[in-house]
């Protein structure tokens, strides 16, 4: 699995709504959490979700870190959500240059929110709740977007 392929847009499974995973802690998730990474960490994104590597699972990882384009982004470890649920958005928008490893070559301008906070079942089976501001933030909703069949480029102001 030295080169784990990125779905590209146009293909059918980034249009989909992703189906929730039955067993959040079994042997599938896990394999999967697993390829996802190596294509998060081989394609040098600070995140992905499922459909990217062709699984219509409800399946994404946020991982920020400062980069070339956000040096100020927080330091963190890879999250990885199963079946993540927003609860509640804050009520401030900003706008940030979006990327996505499914359109390449194309960058928007993306309004969201700023914080949303979010449930989700970690790779134990056990549910979580976050609370993400900022980066993460709007990590998590680029990927949330991707397990709901929706692009950036239909976000773009
Ligand atoms: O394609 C993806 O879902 C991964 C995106 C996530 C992302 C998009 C927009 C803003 C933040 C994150 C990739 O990380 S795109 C490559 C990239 C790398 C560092 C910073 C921004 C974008
Ligand atoms: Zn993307």
């Amino acid at each position: 699995h030295e080169h784990i392929g990125i779905a590209l847009r146009g293909e059918k499974v980034l249009s989909l709504r992703a189906e929730a995973a039955e067993d959040p802690s079994g042997p599938l998730i896990r394999q999967l959490a697993k390829d996802m990474l190596i294509a998060m960490k081989t394609h040098g994104g600070v995140g992905i979700a499922a459909p990217q590597i062709r699984v219509s699972k409800r399946v994404l990882i946020i991982h920020s870190k400062p980069n070339e384009r956000y040096p100020d982004a927080p330091e963190m470890e890879p999250v990885i959500m199963v079946n993540p649920e927003i609860i509640s958005y804050s009520e401030c928008f900003d706008s940030m240059w979006e990327g996505c490893l499914s359109v390449p070559g194309l960058r928007g301008l993306v309004p969201r929110q700023t914080g949303v906070s979010v449930r989700y079942h970690d790779l134990t089976g056990k549910e979580q709740e976050a609370c993400l501001q900022g980066f993460p933030a709007r990590i998590f909703q680029h990927e949330f977007d991707h397990l709901e069949g929706i692009l950036f480029p239909l976000r773009v102001a």
